[in-house]
């Protein structure tokens, strides 16, 4: 039977294939048959990935990719090779696609002081989950989290929980001109109240959760997520097990559209790899004036003639200049000041 070859013309003949396998396509090296995938999470060099018809399928690096270059949580994926999800197989990634924002944290202290770490690609949110009381909110941990967001392109929001036992409002009024969006949640005879204003912030977006332990992280995600079986700080009586031992990154779908990344592992940011410019990025306002500053100007209270400063004193900045400019200028402290744990 003759074959199809896309053509009647009869000057074009198709070469002979004696090996009578699957002819050579120049596309190949693409990988024009991949399938796109999200990345879930990650664990000893397996990768959790959902493709984009909806199939789990758990996938390894391919050796193409080379050493270098990590994929995280987050991370938009081609994968080649056994797709189908079905138990013991692997599939393979053969591409990371672009990312659109990158949430970094450097390395504290060890051998690897200072070398920086993605933690996850293409989320648009980070949610910093604070309780008001048991644990007592942290305002210089908050600041590092909101130096992350800012220098990753992402847009910060606060989660204060526990607002049964203590007032949001004095903690809110730290960040109050940086005009980071609130979110309060409490609990009443056992019940969670403010998730609603939560899932609106939430629905359609890539939200990363980050908190330290026992601020009601878990019990928020199984609220938004309840397929998500997160162990809260309450042991669970029967198994008496209850805080889960994972440490790194998950993608968890929320019912309405969107994802949660939890981020078991992550209770600190070094920032050394921020600078100061990165920062004021996220400050239009105040980037535009630091143009106008000495080169190298640090932009700090001490530095000498920094814009910033003239631009508060005449006015210019509005009635709440200062206070917006003492925040940012604590931001900057805070990005070079050693991290908290
Ligand atoms: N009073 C009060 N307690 C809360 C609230 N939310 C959570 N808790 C309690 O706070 C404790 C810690 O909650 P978790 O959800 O386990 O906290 P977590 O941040 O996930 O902590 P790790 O599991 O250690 O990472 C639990 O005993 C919760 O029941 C709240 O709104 N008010
Ligand atoms: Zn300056």
């Amino acid at each position: 039977m003759a074959r199809d070859i896309g053509t009647d013309d009869a000057r074009v003949r198709v070469r002979p294939n004696p090996k009578g396998n699957r002819p050579r396509t120049k596309k190949r090296p693409e990988h024009a048959d991949a399938v796109g995938a999200l990345v879930l999470g990650v664990d000893r060099g397996r990768y959790q990935l959902l493709t984009d018809d909806g199939t789990p399928v758990v996938g390894m690096k391919a050796r193409e990719l080379g050493r270098g270059g990590r994929i995280v949580v987050g991370d938009r994926v081609a994968v080649v090779g056994d797709v189908t999800g079905r138990k013991d197989t692997l599939a393979r990634i053969v591409r990371v696609e672009p990312r659109t924002s990158v949430l970094r944290r450097s390395a504290e202290d060890g051998d690897a002081a200072g070398v920086e770490r993605i933690i996850v690609a293409n989320a648009d949110q980070l949610v910093i989950v604070t309780a008001l009381a048991d644990p007592e909110p942290r305002p210089r941990m908050v600041d590092r989290c909101l130096v992350a967001a800012y220098d990753a392109g992402m847009e910060p929001v606060l989660c204060l929980t526990k607002a049964d036992l203590a007032d949001p409002a004095p903690f809110l009024a730290l960040y109050e001109a940086l005009a980071v969006p609130a979110l309060i949640t409490s609990r009443d005879d056992g019940v969670i109240h403010g998730l609603d204003a939560v899932r609106d912030r939430l629905a359609g977006r890539v939200s990363v959760l980050i908190g330290h332990s026992g601020v009601g992280k878990s019990t928020l995600v199984n609220a938004l997520v309840p397929a998500a079986g997160r162990a809260t700080g309450d042991v669970n009586a029967v198994t008496g097990r209850g805080r889960h031992t994972s440490s790194s990154a998950v993608a968890l779908e929320l019912p309405d559209g969107g994802w949660v990344i939890d981020t078991p592992g992550v209770r600190s940011f070094g920032l050394s790899h921020v600078a100061a410019e990165g920062l004021l990025r996220a400050f239009p306002d105040l980037d535009a004036v630091a143009q106008e500053c000495p080169r190298g100007c640090t932009h700090t209270a001490d530095a000498p003639d920094c814009a910033l400063d003239e631009w508060v004193a005449a006015g210019l900045a509005g009635p709440a200049g200062e206070a917006r400019l003492a925040s940012f200028r604590r931001l900057l402290a805070a990005k070079t000041g050693a991290a908290e744990s």
